[in-house]
């Protein structure tokens, strides 16, 4: 950096007393000049230092530009394995390839191996990334013994006996299928409309093979990271694996299984590519030992056939609305617990609840409860499933779902 100029002597004035007045007018004259010389020197040090400065901010500028592209172009995730004096030595998510990247001091300091980072086109590193925003503890949930049996679902016999051999069997006598020469299906897909009981299923096939419910969303699979949720599935099945038997559930699998218009956009090439590996991931799984997956959407329409293939999704299982049958047992399920009237009939309240689902009955039975216990009663009485019924179908309108009544 170039030093800054000194400043020019201040001139003095020495008036001699001996002085004439003629002389003592020349000498003023003289420091008078002197004085407008230095004040011109002044000046243009004033417009050096004013250009100096411009050219300074303009530079401020163009640093706090690069400096914003350089944090929006930090795209991609990326392991440390190990840090050396000057550099690092990182694994992409996604590809795996191993880069070895110079870092600055600050970032060097903040660093050890195992960390994750995010790093730009030029791998360098733009920032570590804390253990909150570790997206693998955020988005499963992992239940090691779910609480659901079959016997807690209602109307569906058919699907349950539909998922207790297409999963539960492969997990509990897996010789039985060597024997006979088949391979199990690969992976089950379940599809109907939302709170049918799919998750349910999922949880009591888990609990009757005693294998961990590991439960993922197909949303939490849309990262904004390249390579992140590629890097999530790997997780997913390194849990698995970890835990089995292992019960994997992908809900809203749709998110990243749907039939595209424009699969051009990158966004729309990440999602192909995490579910690319979801499929790659159940491809290995004649030697990944007792992990079953399980799928499920309420978008069967919106699916990409690609998924159904043989040895993909290649069981599917449609878990509709319930029939009234399935109605009354659902009810049944869930007044169990309840002191009811005697005079209640719940094949009234089945009758008139067509189109409900067995999330919407579940929250009937609630609001029954709630309309007892603010009488003051202990006792659910008919009115009370009335009520319920008007409040539970009054949500349902505004909410813009159509109720069949009656
Ligand atoms: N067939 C059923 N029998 C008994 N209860 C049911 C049934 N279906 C739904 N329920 C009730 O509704 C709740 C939600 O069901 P579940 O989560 O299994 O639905 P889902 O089909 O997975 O829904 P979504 O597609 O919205 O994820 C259950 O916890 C249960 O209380």
């Amino acid at each position: 950096m170039s030093r800054s100029p000194s400043l020019p002597d201040r001139p003095t004035l020495e008036l001699d007393p001996e002085m004439s007045p003629s002389e003592r007018l020349e000498a003023l004259r003289e420091h008078f000049a002197r004085l407008v010389e230095v004040n011109d020197k002044l000046s243009d040090q004033i417009d050096a230092a004013e250009e100096k400065q411009q050219s300074l901010s303009n530079d401020v500028d163009s640093l706090q530009r690069q400096n914003e592209t350089l944090k929006s172009a930090a795209r991609y995730i990326a392991t440390v394995e190990e840090v050396n004096d000057e550099e690092v030595v990182l694994k992409q998510h996604g590809n795996n390839q191993e880069v070895l990247t110079e870092a600055v001091p600050r970032i060097l300091d903040e660093v050890e191996a195992g960390d994750r980072v995010a790093i730009n086109d030029s791998f360098a590193i733009q920032s570590v990334l804390s253990t909150e925003t570790d997206a693998r503890a955020q988005a499963m949930e992992v239940d090691a013994s779910p609480g659901v049996t079959y016997e807690d679902i209602g109307g569906l016999e058919h699907q349950i006996r539909e998922v207790r051999e297409a999963v539960e069997q492969p997990l509990l006598d897996p010789d039985q299928f060597t024997e006979v020469g088949i391979e199990p299906p690969a992976g089950v897909l379940l599809h109907g409309p939302p709170g049918t009981g799919k998750t349910m299923l999922a949880k009591a096939v888990a609990n009757e093979t005693d294998a961990t419910f590991i439960k993922m969303a197909g949303s939490e699979l849309v990262q904004k990271f390249i390579g992140e949720g590629a890097r999530l599935v790997r997780d997913l099945f390194e849990l698995a694996g970890e835990r089995e038997p292992a019960i994997i559930f992908i809900d809203e699998i749709d998110a990243i299984a749907s039939k595209r218009t424009d699969s051009k956009t990158s966004g729309d090439a990440e999602v192909q590519r995490t579910m690319m590996q979801l499929l790659s991931e159940m491809d290995g799984f004649d030697d990944r030992g007792e992990i079953r997956v399980i799928a499920a959407t309420n978008r069967f329409d919106m699916l990409d056939r690609a998924i159904l293939r043989p040895g993909r999704f290649d069981r599917l299982i449609e878990v509709p609305e319930p029939e009234l049958e399935g109605r009354k047992r659902i009810l049944e399920i869930h007044t169990g617990e309840m002191p009811i009237d005697d005079a209640v009939d719940l094949e009234a309240v089945a009758d008139m609840t067509e189109g409900f689902s067995g999330a919407e009955l579940a929250s009937l039975s609630t609001e029954a409860g709630m309309f007892a216990i603010r009488d003051g009663r202990t006792t659910v009485e008919m009115q009370d499933f009335e009520d319920a019924y008007g409040k539970v179908s009054h949500e349902d309108d505004t909410s813009g779902t159509p109720v069949a009544f009656q």
